[in-house]
């Protein structure tokens, strides 16, 4: 007996273009995947790379899965999935929670405990949107910083916290676009609201890590690593370096859970998961990890202001 195995491109826009240091990102691709057990059972993965990230690309994955049989026999489909290299962390992703929703006998999973931060749009936009999010019971936000010029983003950011009920938090994400100086003016800014301010993510590029770790130390105001720790071989990197501060985790593109979870067991960090604009699919098995491995108060990045426009297509 076999395991069915097929896959599928699928694109969606995004309601509002997610703008980032980065750039304008309008349309999110990713690889949907199915298995097909013996039984007759059905189990989906999700694989969405972000290879400005550090993950593989969109046609990496793909020539991944096209060189995969459709047919799959029991004793070699662990084999299978347990050997995805590393270059292929949200392949390892996609594939080994399909796999995993397969030997589940059910999916009573509840992630309903999890705090969520809600993601703001960069600029003075987000200025009149975290009022709806406020609504909707969002009590951390998340503003991206290092997208326009310095002086602008840090009148805007007096405003918003000017703006901001008590209790709320913010947590700014430069995606690894400041320079030293830059990101001295923003810690410093930081460390005068020390109530309000959770964390800066990423303030320098990844190739900048004991600067940042120099920053981490001199200042008050939390330093959170993403891009630096997008994969798990950089994650073990960062903690073997000393980094004792927080770790982003985007569980769609870090790599295999079942390392993941390993990794987390073994070592006490300090941890935010974030989404990878999947779709539900990636998104219930990433928050699955998120509610499994989460040993702290931190509110889990899966915003909603990047929902897709439609529904998700057919696959
Ligand atoms: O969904 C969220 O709320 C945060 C997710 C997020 O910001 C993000 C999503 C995709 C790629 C990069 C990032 C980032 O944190 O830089
Ligand atoms: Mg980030």
């Amino acid at each position: 007996m076999k395991y069915q195995f097929s896959f599928r491109n699928i694109s969606q826009k995004f309601t509002r273009p997610v703008i980032t240091n980065h750039g304008v990102w309008e349309i999110r691709e990713s690889v949907i995947i199915r298995l097909i057990d013996i039984k007759g059972k059905i189990s989906w993965g999700e694989i969405a790379p972000i290879s400005w990230f550090g993950s593989e690309t969109l046609e990496e994955a793909l020539d991944f899965c096209h060189q995969l049989p459709r047919e799959i026999t029991s004793e070699i489909i662990f084999e299978i999935i347990l050997k995805i290299p590393d270059k292929l962390p949200a392949c390892q992703f996609g594939f080994e929670s399909a796999l995993e929703n397969l030997q589940e006998n059910h999916e009573s999973l509840n992630y309903h405990h999890l705090n969520f931060s809600g993601l703001l749009p960069a600029g003075k936009a987000a200025l009149n949107q975290w009022q709806n999010l406020w609504k909707q019971g969002y009590k951390t936000f998340k503003w991206k910083i290092g997208v326009n010029d310095i002086t602008e983003e840090l009148a805007i950011l007096n405003l918003l916290i000017d703006q901001l009920p008590e209790s709320a938090k913010l947590r700014l994400d430069a995606n690894g676009g400041l320079d030293d100086n830059a990101a001295k003016l923003w810690l410093e800014k930081c460390d005068n609201f020390p109530n309000k301010i959770e964390f800066i993510e990423q303030p320098l590029p990844v190739d900048k890590f004991s600067e940042m770790l120099e920053l981490s130390n001199y200042y008050s105001t939390k330093i959170a690593l993403d891009e630096s720790v997008a994969t798990l071989q950089q994650l073990e990197n960062c903690y073997q370096q000393g980094w004792r501060s927080i770790f982003v985790i985007k569980p769609g593109i870090v790599g295999s859970p079942s390392r993941l979870r390993k990794f987390c067991q073994q070592h006490q960090i300090d941890v935010v998961f974030s989404s990878v604009f999947e779709t539900a699919i990636g998104r219930q098995a990433a928050l699955k990890l998120a509610a499994e491995l989460s040993s702290n108060h931190r509110a889990v990045g899966f915003g909603i202001n990047h929902y897709f426009t439609g529904s998700i297509p057919n696959v």
